[in-house]
């Protein structure tokens, strides 16, 4: 992938040295820093723990050259629209401070609290030991029999040569299933929008159960969270909204694989999937695990858990689970996917300050 550049705001006489050297480095892709080797720390957890003065300056050793623009763009200070200061004057930076906090950061007077917004909060990671996710699914399949858990694919005792992939069942009953697409506001949901209209890469609906109407509160949505996460043993915070997916007939998601955010940033690697059925298919919508030759047919209550990082080395995707929605043939699928982070994701999600967080900055 080409290193894109991005404008850093200032220009000539007026930009500043730190500017300068950040442009140099990041086209040739360099460390800033002599001490980078250092600074990051043996497991690089110091490139999320730190943005401002080890991943930015650190962008080679942190592994974050692909991604030096999204990188630079969320630690500068820089109106990123002509009309900042004008929003600002007229008071937008308290009515609208979603947008303009982030990206109007000068006009505001928000620079700092911008790139604290990247800033990791937590910073015990409880899967970050080698042989902890293994651990964890070893206790899933025995320690929860009410949900008849059963391993479609795992490593054979002291290797590792396949990933895990549980499956359980009565995760929630038709009612709680029900609730939950209910909860979902009816203008939350949205196409899934992914590829392009001549070769599109999914086709469903969804919709982001979070705070927005409240969805996330809801009974039937809060209870079933916590059961998944009792399952995975992470905090509440480490766990994205539920995304809640339909696919009417034809509908798909080709192949791909689920983690998408680089060590880096503040919430870390997406460690797992937890997916959950949440209803019948009368034909087709399948997931499949192109890999290893695994269909699970869609049931209501059902749920697939599988990592997307290797096992002791969480800054790595495990290629093996790669998988894709089949399209349904009768019926209509409705689904739901719980993505769990090594690190809180919701705090930063809430402040929106970060500008990578919600972006692709790992496109395994
Ligand atoms: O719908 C499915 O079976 C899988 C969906 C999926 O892989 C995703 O939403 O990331
Ligand atoms: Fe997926």
């Amino acid at each position: 992938e080409t290193l894109q550049r991005v404008s850093l705001g200032t220009h000539g006489s007026q930009e500043s040295q730190d500017s300068r050297l950040h442009r140099a480095a990041s086209l040739r892709c360099e460390d800033l820093r002599d001490d980078c080797n250092e600074v990051v720390g043996p497991l690089l957890e110091n490139c999320g723990q730190d943005p401002s003065d080890v991943l930015m300056k650190c962008m080679k050793s942190c592994g974050a050259c692909d991604y030096a623009t999204l990188v630079e763009e969320a630690m500068q200070c820089a109106d990123t629209n002509a009309e900042c200061a004008s929003w600002a004057a007229s008071g937008e930076c308290q009515t609208n401070p979603r947008y303009m906090l982030s990206h109007c950061t000068t006009s505001c007077g928000t620079c700092e609290s911008k790139r604290e917004g990247c800033k990791r909060l937590n910073s015990t990671a409880p899967m970050a030991i080698p042989g902890g996710m293994h651990a964890m699914f070893e206790r899933a399949l025995t320690a929860f029999p009410e949900y008849q858990p059963t391993a479609l694919s795992r490593p054979s005792p002291g290797t590792d040569d396949a990933p895990w992939v549980l499956q359980f069942e009565n995760l929630l009953t038709e009612d709680q299933a029900m609730a939950m697409i209910a909860a979902c506001p009816p203008k939350g949901w949205s196409a899934s929008l992914a590829g392009d209209q001549l070769s599109p890469v999914r086709t469903s609906t969804q919709c982001w159960c979070d705070e927005g109407g409240g969805c996330m509160r809801a009974e039937a949505v809060h209870d079933l969270t916590m059961r998944m996460l009792n399952v995975t043993m992470l905090p509440y915070e480490n766990a994205e909204y539920f995304q809640v997916l339909k696919y009417e007939v034809g509908q798909f998601y080709r192949q791909h694989h689920d983690q998408q955010s680089a060590h880096w940033t503040p919430q870390g690697v997406r460690l797992f999937t937890f997916f959950v059925y949440l209803s019948d298919v009368e034909d087709g919508g399948g997931t499949r695990f192109t890999d290893l030759g695994i269909t699970v047919k869609p049931k209501l209550g059902r749920g697939i858990l599988w990592p997307s990082v290797q096992d002791g080395n969480l800054r790595d995707s495990d290629r093996r689970t790669h998988h894709e929605a089949l399209p349904v043939v009768k019926g209509v699928k409705y689904a739901a996917n719980l993505w769990q982070h090594s690190y809180d994701f919701k705090t930063p999600s809430r402040s929106g300050l970060c500008v990578f967080l919600g972006k692709n900055s790992n496109h395994a």
